[in-house]
C-alpha cells in the first residue's frame, strides 16, 4: 500500500494552561511617592493601598501652605474641601484695641466737655432768641452773660471772659444781633486758644431752633399776643 503522503500534521495546539503555580515574575515594585514614603502593604491589606497613599500625600500638598509660610497661614488650608467656614483671624491683643481707639477719638478733658457744653447752651439760647425780644429778654440776655462771667466753673477762663465782655458789651436787640453777638466773642475766645475761627455767616447752619412739635419750645418776644412784656 503506497504511503500516503504525509500530511504535516499538525498537532492541535493544546490550549495552554497557565500553571497553576505563580509565574516567577519578580515582586511589583511600587514607587514610593516623594512624602511621606509609602511603606509596602502588609501582605493581605489593600493592594491599593500605595495609590491612596501617594493621593493622599499629593492632596496634603495642594492643601497646606508651604513650610515657609508664616506659623499661623501654616496649619491652616489653601483650599478647603470643607462647606464649614474658615476659623476667623484672632482678636488682637487688648493694648492694641485701646491704642486705635485713642487714635480715633482723643478724650476731651473736663474743663473742654463743659466748654463745649457750655457754648452749645449758648448758642441754641440765642438761635432761639425771639426775634423782637421784650425788654426783660434783652436785660435776661445780658445777665445770662454776666453771670457766667463770675459764676463758669473755671476761674482763668472767667476772668479771661469778663475782659472780652468788657471790651464787647453784650447786643441782644433781635436774635440775628445776639447770636452773631455770640459767634463774635466766642472766637474772640477761640483765638486765645489757637483754635480755628468761625464763619460766623453759618452760625444759623450749625445752631437752630430746637425742633419742637407746634413750635413748643419757641420763646415768645415783643410782638407775640402774649401781654406782660
Ligand atoms: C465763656 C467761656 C470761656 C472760656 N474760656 C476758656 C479759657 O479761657 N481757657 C480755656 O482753656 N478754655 C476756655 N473755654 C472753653 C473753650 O472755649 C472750649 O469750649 C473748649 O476748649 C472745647 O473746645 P472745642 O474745640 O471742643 O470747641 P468749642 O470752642 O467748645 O466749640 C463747640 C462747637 O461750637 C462751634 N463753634 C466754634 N466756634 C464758634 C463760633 N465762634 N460761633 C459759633 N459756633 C462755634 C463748633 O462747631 C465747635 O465744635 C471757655 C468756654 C466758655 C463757654
Amino acid at each position: 500500500m503506497p504511503r500516503q503522503p504525509s500530511r504535516t500534521r499538525t498537532r492541535p495546539t493544546a490550549r495552554r494552561k497557565f500553571p497553576s503555580k505563580s509565574i516567577d515574575c519578580p515582586p511589583p515594585v511600587f514607587r514610593s511617592p516623594p512624602s511621606p514614603p509609602a511603606t509596602m502593604p502588609p501582605s493581605g491589606s489593600n493592594p491599593l493601598e500605595p495609590v491612596f497613599q501617594t493621593v493622599a500625600a499629593f492632596s496634603r500638598r495642594l492643601l497646606i501652605a508651604p513650610d515657609t509660610a508664616p506659623e499661623d497661614h501654616r496649619l491652616r488650608p489653601l483650599l478647603s474641601l470643607s462647606l464649614s467656614p474658615p476659623p476667623p483671624p484672632p482678636p488682637p491683643p487688648p493694648s492694641e484695641v485701646l491704642k486705635e481707639k485713642d487714635a480715633k477719638v482723643a478724650p476731651l478733658t473736663q474743663k473742654e466737655e463743659v466748654g463745649r457744653a457750655t457754648w452749645m447752651l449758648l448758642h441754641t439760647i440765642a438761635a432761639q432768641f425771639p426775634d423782637e425780644p421784650t425788654r426783660q429778654q434783652k436785660r435776661d440776655a445780658k445777665e445770662l452773660m454776666a453771670l457766667i462771667s463770675r459764676l463758669y466753673p473755671c476761674k482763668e477762663c472767667a476772668d479771661h471772659f469778663k475782659e472780652v465782655l468788657k471790651a464787647n458789651p453784650v447786643q441782644a436787640g433781635s436774635q440775628a444781633e445776639f447770636s452773631q453777638w455770640l459767634c463774635y466773642v466766642h472766637n474772640v475766645v477761640n483765638r486765645s486758644l489757637g483754635k480755628t475761627i468761625f464763619p460766623c455767616q453759618r452760625v444759623n447752619a450749625r445752631w437752630g431752633r430746637l425742633d419742637c412739635p407746634e413750635r413748643l419750645c419757641d420763646l415768645e418776644g415783643a410782638n407775640d399776643i402774649m401781654p406782660n412784656r
